[in-house]
């Protein structure tokens, strides 16, 4: 028996950083996805396949004990097969690039989540969401929830800490130009970096919160009227407040200049120090930022809102 599940990558489109000091973030899944196919065989072992390695493994092990990248795959499938005389075979296909804050772990953990589980009994979204995010703190104890959230649901997504998730019902018509600047970043490390800016600048930063949040109310009314351009220049503005605290390069920003020229707008998306950037086009003017990139020798590629979220076959 097998079964087979597929979730999308996520963008951060703003308010990375100010999340973490309770300001609103707005985030999107993006049409990139990884599949997890998950197979009962008879032997009691776990056997995992993907891109960036394999791993076999006895059920019943302690997940502190599991040094591998598979590691959230192992856990799903542990608790899964908890109580049970059969093992698994799981196999993950991916199109999302790994480690550049594009969602690659939460499409793992909600995919992985949902194929496992439904080798043993229909289960919802919702408590798919569950185990995904159990998975995912394998990786990062401190994680939001907030990727995996908007992987399972798709779409748009405002999220804040004190009020958590709530989806936006507008469907607007963009596509994203994802610009890697294939240099891994840590997000905990770059985290810790704009902590000791905070500490060290308490005001501005305050300032900056204030000014971050006034623009997510802008973005929310703009993209109700599916304001493109107007989209644009908040994204800009909102790269300035992250080059202010300090996690842009300039790599980054020869990057962002780039798309700046031939976009409406770039700016990096998730933690920054590394990973993407992305420029937001429409059909005007998408092929010529993706040619402008691709002039400079840089890897991009272009993705759309994805709006169905976790599938399941
Ligand atoms: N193709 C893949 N196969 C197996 N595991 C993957 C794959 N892509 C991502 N992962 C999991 O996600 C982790 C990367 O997470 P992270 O560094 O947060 O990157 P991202 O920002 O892309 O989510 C990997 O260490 C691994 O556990
Ligand atoms: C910097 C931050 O706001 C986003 C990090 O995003 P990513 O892991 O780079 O996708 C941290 C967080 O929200 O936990």
């Amino acid at each position: 028996m097998k079964s087979k599940a597929s979730a999308p990558g996520k963008v951060i489109l703003f308010g990375e950083h100010f999340v973490v000091y309770g300001v609103k973030a707005i985030l999107c899944a993006i049409d990139k996805r990884i599949t997890v196919t998950a197979e009962k065989i008879s032997e009691r072992k776990i056997f995992i396949k993907s891109n960036i390695g394999e791993l076999e493994i006895q059920p019943n092990k302690l997940i502190s004990e599991i040094n591998s990248p598979l590691k959230p795959f192992y856990y799903l499938a542990n608790k899964i097969i908890q109580n049970k005389n059969f093992g698994l075979k799981i196999n993950v296909d991916s199109e999302i690039p790994l480690g550049v804050g594009l969602g690659s772990s939460s499409a793992c953990c909600v995919a992985g989540a949902a194929a496992i589980s439904k080798l043993v009994g229909d289960i919802s979204k919702e408590e798919i969401l569950k185990l995904a995010i159990e998975a995912e703190k394998t990786i990062f104890e401190n994680t939001s929830g907030a990727d995996c959230t908007v992987c399972t649901f798709g779409g748009l997504m405002e999220y804040d800490k004190k009020n958590g998730f709530s989806k936006i019902e507008s469907e607007p018509n963009f596509h994203l130009v994802i610009v890697n600047s294939n240099v891994e970043h840590s997000t905990e490390s770059v985290v810790g970096e704009v902590k000791k800016y905070k500490e060290n600048n308490k005001e501005k930063f305050s300032k900056l919160c204030e000014d971050e949040s006034v623009l997510v109310e802008n973005v929310l009314e703009m993209l109700k009227e599916n304001n493109v351009k107007g989209l644009g220049q908040k994204i800009i503005q909102n790269q300035k407040f992250l080059e202010t605290i300090g996690i842009s390069n300039n790599k980054l920003r020869d990057m962002i200049q780039i798309g700046n020229k031939s976009s409406f707008g770039a700016k990096i998306t998730g933690a920054g120090g590394g990973g993407c950037i992305f420029a937001l086009t429409d059909e005007s003017n998408l092929e010529d930022t993706i040619k402008k990139f691709k002039e400079k020798k840089y890897e991009c590629f272009s993705v759309k809102i994805d709006f169905k979220g976790l599938d399941t076959f």
